[in-house]
């Protein structure tokens, strides 16, 4: 069973929401996950995991919402090389939006692959155009993506 660290942005709560789910389901599968609600770099990579899960929402045109914009800016300062860190990264957005659709996810799994982390399986994007339930998009994924760590 992996210890897995889960990290969140969001604005107005749906992200936030379907994070505290998805850790407790890797919970519920055996899995030590943990969810941060002030990440650091401390706390969240150096203290080496065995993955990361990061779940945000978009927010402005295309942006990372601010509760997580201090530990990607840590990240991107520090660059630290994450030496095939397992990581997923699931997206909240709204393709109404265009070009920025999901963006904030599209730039964590860009940092997070010029790191060298290892993306377990593609990005999931949930568009909230299409559904009123993140989870129903969200949990499947999960299934296989921790299936394969
Ligand atoms: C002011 C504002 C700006 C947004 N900008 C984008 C965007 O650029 N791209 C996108 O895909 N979604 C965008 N969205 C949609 C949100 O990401 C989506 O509604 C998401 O489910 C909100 O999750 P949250 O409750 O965790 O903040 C925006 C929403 C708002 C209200």
């Amino acid at each position: 069973m992996a210890r897995i660290h889960v990290v969140f942005g969001s604005v107005y709560g749906a992200a936030e929401q379907l994070a505290q789910t998805l850790t407790q389901t890797l919970t519920g599968k055996g899995h030590q996950a943990v969810l941060f609600d002030n990440p650091d770099l401390a706390g969240v990579i150096q203290d080496r995991p065995d993955a990361l899960l990061v779940v945000t929402s978009t927010t402005g045109q295309g942006d990372i919402p601010d509760n997580l914009v201090p530990f990607f800016v840590a990240l991107k300062d520090a660059f630290p090389m994450l030496n095939g860190l397992p990581y997923g990264v699931v997206t909240l957005g709204d393709s109404s939006y265009g070009d920025t659709y999901c963006g904030a996810g599209e730039q964590f799994d860009t940092l997070l692959d010029e790191l060298g982390g290892h993306a377990v399986s593609a990005p999931l994007k949930v568009d909230a155009c299409e559904t009123l339930d993140p989870e129903g998009d969200a949990l499947p994924w999960l299934d296989n993506w921790s299936a394969a760590l």
